[in-house]
């Protein structure tokens, strides 16, 4: 519906690198060219651990736009006035300290990439300031916004009247890149145990958000505390030479819970999910498989373009199939953006789509896999 006053959100971008560019390109798109007519996003401020670097981006990435302020170092970023919200871009191992000190002292609003934190404790400790200062805290799983998702999840819960899958039975998941590993700096946040390279942290979050959707909320799996999800996980490091951080990754998470009142049947499904450093995508990189149907969806899984569906009957005959396509204005990351700015005006301290919870399950599953990866010392700010 129009609003004839969008509400304004001020931005604050925290690092100059290649994803807070993607991400601040997008949010320059006037909304109202994407039919949003509620909220409208306007970037106040860019900070980055150099002032020439700061610059450099509001006038490359930017336009030159002289009403952004350009800051030499990131803590001008909270101080400042006329920022409603941080944007944190920094590599994984620098999401904790910013996000402490924007929602600790500065008591504003934080959108911090993916992985939300090096590990369970650290997002633990960040939930507290968020919470005792009643702001606005989510973990930058964009992903989960997209139009594209919202129509698989719908599908997969069983709330399209055009599908019955029945309940899901597996999910099987892959988000990888080559990187190049044996050309590029050993400096490269791939690569760099200090910055937390290797692949579960940078790729694992994709296959495992597509397993939160599609088992973790299903409306038939009842969660007791985790009670009834397992996790085991193997990783295959590079070589010392190469900083030894995962190089291919796989998971396997457990899911169970017993019939509900609304859910005669007991719920059991497995997913499989790998990620790696050196290798392509595989393609379709979801396959969600059902008691009488599938979904597949393409690569790459964080940003995907299509999906299938495909109905059985009780022969496995297939009865129904359809094919859907997805374009988006931009690269995709204004989704969450106007749900960041939607939840600030209304009042609410995290998402119903990608809250606290669901970023404390991700670490979780981080912690339990990397049971065999020791960070370097001092990497980790809260164990
Ligand atoms: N949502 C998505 O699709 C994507 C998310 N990401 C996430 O974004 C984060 C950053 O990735 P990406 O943009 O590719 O990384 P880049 O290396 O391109 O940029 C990181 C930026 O962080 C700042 N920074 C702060 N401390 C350090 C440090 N010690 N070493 C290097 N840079 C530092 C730098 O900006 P400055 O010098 O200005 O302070 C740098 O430009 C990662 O956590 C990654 O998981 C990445 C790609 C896609
Ligand atoms: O979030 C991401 O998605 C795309 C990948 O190429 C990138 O490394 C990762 O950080």
């Amino acid at each position: 519906m129009a609003s004839i006053h969008p509400m304004v959100l001020r931005w604050g971008i925290i690092s100059t690198g290649s994803i807070a560019a993607q991400f601040s390109t997008d949010l320059l798109i006037d909304p109202k060219t994407r039919n949003v007519h509620d909220i409208t996003h306007k970037i106040t401020a860019v900070g980055s651990r150099t002032l020439p670097k700061a610059q450099e981006f509001i006038d490359t990435v930017l336009g030159g736009d002289k009403s952004i302020k350009a800051y030499g170092d990131y803590e001008e970023i909270w101080k400042d006035d006329e920022v409603d919200v941080i944007y944190i871009g920094t590599p994984h191992t620098h999401h904790y300290s910013p996000s402490y000190s924007a929602l600790n002292f500065g008591k504003k609003h934080v959108l911090c990439e993916k992985p939300v934190t090096s590990n369970l404790a650290e997002l633990q400790y960040l939930i507290k300031p968020a919470k005792l200062n009643g702001l606005f805290f989510m973990e930058a799983m964009w992903t989960r916004f997209l139009p594209l998702s919202l129509e698989v999840k719908k599908i997969s819960d069983g709330l399209d009247g055009d599908w019955d899958l029945g309940l899901p039975l597996s999910v099987h998941a892959d988000l990888s890149g080559d990187f190049n590993i044996h050309n590029i700096p050993k400096t490269h946040r791939i690569l760099d145990p200090v910055l937390g390279g290797g692949a579960l942290l940078d790729l694992g979050p994709y296959p495992l958000v597509w397993t939160i959707m599609a088992l973790y909320e299903h409306p038939a799996f009842v969660n007791t505390n985790n009670d009834g999800i397992s996790v085991k996980g193997s990783m295959l490091k590079t070589l010392p030479s190469l900083g030894g951080v995962d190089c291919n990754t796989s998971f396997v998470l457990n899911f169970q819970s017993k019939p509900s009142s609304s859910t005669p049947s007991r719920f059991a499904a497995q997913a499989t999910l790998s990620c790696s450093i050196n290798t392509e995508s595989l393609d379709p990189g979801v396959t969600i498989r059902y008691e009488r149907g599938m979904i597949k969806v393409a690569a790459p899984i964080y940003v995907p373009k299509s999906f299938s569906v495909v109905q059985y009957d009780g022969e496995k005959k297939i009865v129904k199939e359809e094919k859907r396509e997805f374009e988006y204005v931009g690269r995709g990351m204004h989704y969450q953006a106007d749900e960041v700015a939607r939840c600030i005006r209304d009042g609410k301290t995290e998402s119903s789509l990608w809250g606290h919870e669901k970023s404390l399950f991700e670490m979780w599953v981080f912690d339990e896999v990397c049971r065999e990866y020791e960070f370097p010392p001092g990497v980790e700010k809260v164990t």
